[in-house]
């Protein structure tokens, strides 16, 4: 049984990755994912200068998952870049770079030092942040996402994935598609965090993070429905070119089972990879193949996006 998979030419020997933000900040954080069952890794997103991010307490475990607003804490481009083009091509295992520039113009400068490095990976561009502050994100302006892939496609032409936040309208996954059709991406990765929950310690009778009066990006058991909407919601309407990667609330080998049945080629896990560390790509990746064993499947290939209606 195989848990290979991959995304155009670039091939992972298992279908488990690390979602940026968790423990992915600093090179002993990514060596340990490398050297894991993991197919690879992916950092951080950076901006082009390291950052401190938000005051803490800036995320929290809850029972079903967890609430955070960072504020994108980093160690800049630079950093990681270093570490991707030392770690590449390396048996199979992908360092994918995760980028999120606070603006259009920092998201360009990042793909610009990027097309001109040795980095020979996948480039993960992550449309969360607002455009400008106090502004939607820009995943949900779908002319801001026209614009900035029109300006990145002039120069850039290395590999690049597009990380977005999950849409709760039907009619919104027919726009962003439209939009990502019209680009050579590599893959779309869905989901992030559910933007601007709110968890409430009723003992204390307060909020539980620091920045932005509680309000921050859920992750866990709380996500996963929408997750896999989101991955089938944009299978069934993006070119099949543009591969999909599944993230959002996996914790275990079923998890994994279906978000591929609803179109995923890779998975991420954060929420979950956040309490158990790296072991989880063994327990999941375990789980899986009894799931495959169960039903006579010998690779992913055999179920992928293959979920039926009634
Ligand atoms: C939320 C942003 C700070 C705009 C982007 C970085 C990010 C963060 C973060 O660094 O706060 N948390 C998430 O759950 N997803 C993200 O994409």
């Amino acid at each position: 049984i195989s848990l290979k998979a991959n995304i155009g030419k670039y091939r992972f020997n298992n279908v488990l990755l690390n979602a940026a933000g968790i423990r992915c900040a600093t090179t002993d954080e990514l060596t340990k994912i490398l050297h894991s069952t993991a197919g690879g890794c992916v950092t951080k997103s950076a901006t082009p200068q390291p950052r401190e991010g938000n005051e803490s307490p800036r995320m929290k475990a809850t029972p079903m998952g967890c609430i955070n607003s960072m504020g994108l804490p980093n160690h800049g481009l630079d950093y990681y870049l270093k570490f991707a083009e030392e770690n590449q091509d390396k048996n199979d295992n992908q360092v994918i770079l995760s980028i999120a520039g606070l603006s259009v113009d920092q998201n360009l400068e990042m793909l610009h030092k990027i097309q001109d490095s040795s980095f020979t990976g996948l480039t993960e561009l992550n449309l969360s942040c607002p455009n400008i502050k106090g502004e939607s994100q820009i995943a949900y302006d779908f002319e801001a996402v026209r614009d900035i892939l029109t300006k990145a496609f002039k120069f850039f032409k290395k590999d690049i994935g597009i990380k977005l936040p999950p849409y709760f309208d039907l009619h919104q996954f027919d726009q962003i598609a439209a939009v990502l059709n019209d680009f050579p991406i590599a893959y779309v990765n869905s989901i992030n965090s559910i933007g601007n929950g709110l968890v409430v310690n009723a003992d204390t009778e307060s909020v539980v993070i620091k920045p932005k009066g509680g309000f921050g990006g859920l992750g866990g058991d709380y996500v996963k429905p929408t997750a896999l909407a989101n991955v089938r919601g944009l299978r069934l309407r993006l070119k099949p070119e543009i591969a999909i990667i599944g993230t959002g609330g996996i914790k275990s080998g079923r998890d994994v089972f279906e978000h591929i049945l609803c179109g995923a080629n890779v998975v991420q896990i954060g929420t979950a990879f956040g309490f158990d560390g790296v072991s989880i790509f063994d327990r999941i990746s375990k789980e899986l193949k009894e799931i495959m064993a169960e039903k006579g499947y010998t690779s992913l290939d055999d179920f992928r996006g293959k979920l039926k209606t009634l």
